[in-house]
Formats: structure tokens, C-alpha cells, sequence
């Protein structure tokens, strides 16, 4: 269970993640959806100790969570551009006995041994996901990894979550449209300006889609009001 309690972080003076109770169990999938600039990313970071929190506590298993029980897949990643795939995973630690490189390299046909600067956007998010999952950690956060991979990878990753959750991991994922969650998640949370305004079990799913687009349309409908 993560347990996250009276959390706050702002930037400027401005405060753009505010959690007062949320709980998320243990050994399911959690979605995150919200619009661009709900708060996705800083929740993830401020999980990961990337952010520093204003106040609050983050609980899981009935101790603080540290970094090293996360394996964070950030929405952009990093990469020397000189290392071919297989140096780049080198450089991280392979903690999980249950990693099988050359599997995941053939389901999401990566070409380990060329140059990641020859790498499309979506073989780059690839190649940073092998990364994570070749380590044993308790919980998985997974920011925007839908983005950029095609119909075959996105398949594969809603299963590689799937596996994630039959090995009892703790697995959080974010996106700003709401599809590819519906097939993957326990449960999706909805971030609207930086709280978590409500939580839809999957029988709810259906109902998440009227909820963003009576905001949405609202906002539209105030702004286009103002433009013409
Ligand atoms: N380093 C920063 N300095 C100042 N403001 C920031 C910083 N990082 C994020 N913000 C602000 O915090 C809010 C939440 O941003 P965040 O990146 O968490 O949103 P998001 O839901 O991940 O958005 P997107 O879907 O566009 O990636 C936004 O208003 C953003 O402008």
C-alpha cells in the first residue's frame, strides 16, 4: 500500500500538487490521467524524491518511500547518444532474475547493437523501458510511456504491465488520454489542477471519459467565448 498524506509542492510560491489522502494498494495499476500541466509529472517526481515536497508524508509498506524502491521511467529520458542499446542498459543494474533481455528485445524489436542516435522517438522509450524492468523493484512508475510507440509496442507494454501486477508490483502509470489505461489499470485516479479529485474502479471506466470532457468543455467553451 502507498499511502500519500498532506502533500504539497509548489514552485514559485505557486502551489501545483496538493494531496491531502490518497491511498493506492499494493500489487495493482494505478492510472493517473489529467490534462497537460494537471500535475502528472510532479507527483511522479515528488514520489521519486526528484522534487522536494513542502510538506507531507509518502508511505509505503508502513515506511517512507525511498528512491530505491522505485523504478521510475521519466516522461523524457536521457541518453548518451555514442552507446549502442546494450552499453546503455549496461550502465544500470540488472536486479531482476526474471529479466530476459533477448525476449523483450525481440517482442519490442529493438536493434540493441546499433547506435542510440540512430534510434526513432519511440525505440528510445523502448530501450529506457528495458532499463526499469531489468530491475527488481517493489514499485514501477511509468510517466506518459505510451507515448510515441506504435500499435505492436503499445500492446506489449499493456502486457509487460499485466505481468507487473501477477508479480504483485505496485505499478503506476500516467496519461493524458485516457485509452490506453482502460485496458491496463485496477483503478484510474483522476488529477485535475493538481489534486486528485476522484477514483474510478473499472466498472467506472466508462463514466471517466463524460467527467474529463464536462471540464474540458466548460474550459473550452469560457475560452472560445472570450476569443470571438
Ligand atoms: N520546474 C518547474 N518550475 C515551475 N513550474 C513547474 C515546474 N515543473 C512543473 N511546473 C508547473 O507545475 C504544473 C504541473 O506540471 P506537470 O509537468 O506536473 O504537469 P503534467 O500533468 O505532467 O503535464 P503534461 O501532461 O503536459 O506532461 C504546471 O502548471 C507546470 O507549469
Amino acid at each position: 500500500m502507498l499511502a500519500i498524506k498532506d502533500l504539497q509542492v509548489s514552485f514559485s510560491g505557486r502551489a501545483v500538487l496538493q494531496v491531502t489522502d490518497l491511498k493506492l494498494a499494493g500489487g495493482k495499476v494505478h492510472g493517473i490521467i489529467g490534462l497537460n500541466g494537471a500535475g502528472k509529472s510532479t507527483f511522479f517526481n515528488v514520489l521519486s524524491e526528484v522534487v522536494n515536497a513542502e510538506k507531507g508524508e509518502i508511505i509505503h509498506d508502513g515506511k517512507p518511500l525511498k528512491y530505491p524502491d522505485i523504478a521510475y521511467l521519466e516522461t523524457s529520458n536521457f541518453f548518451y547518444a555514442s552507446l549502442t542499446g546494450r552499453e546503455y542498459l549496461n550502465i544500470f543494474p540488472k536486479t531482476n532474475p526474471d529479466f530476459k533481455l533477448h525476449v523483450f528485445r525481440d517482442i519490442l524489436q529493438l536493434p540493441l547493437d546499433q547506435l542510440i542516435e540512430t534510434y526513432s522517438t519511440g525505440m528510445k522509450k523502448k530501450l529506457a523501458l528495458l532499463a526499469i524492468l531489468q530491475q527488481n523493484k517493489p514499485v514501477y512508475m511509468l510517466d506518459e510511456p505510451f507515448n510515441g510507440l506504435d500499435l505492436e509496442s503499445n500492446r506489449a507494454l499493456e502486457m509487460i504491465m499485466d505481468l507487473l501486477r501477477k508479480k504483485g508490483k505496485t505499478v503506476l502509470v500516467s496519461a493524458h488520454i485516457l485509452e490506453p489505461l482502460l485496458h491496463t489499470c485496477d483503478q484510474i485516479h483522476l488529477l485535475q489542477n493538481g489534486r486528485f479529485i476522484q477514483t474510478f474502479e473499472e466498472a467506472a471506466f466508462p463514466e471517466i471519459r463524460e467527467k474529463l470532457f464536462a471540464q474540458l468543455n466548460q474550459d473550452l467553451q469560457n475560452k472560445l467565448g472570450q476569443a470571438f
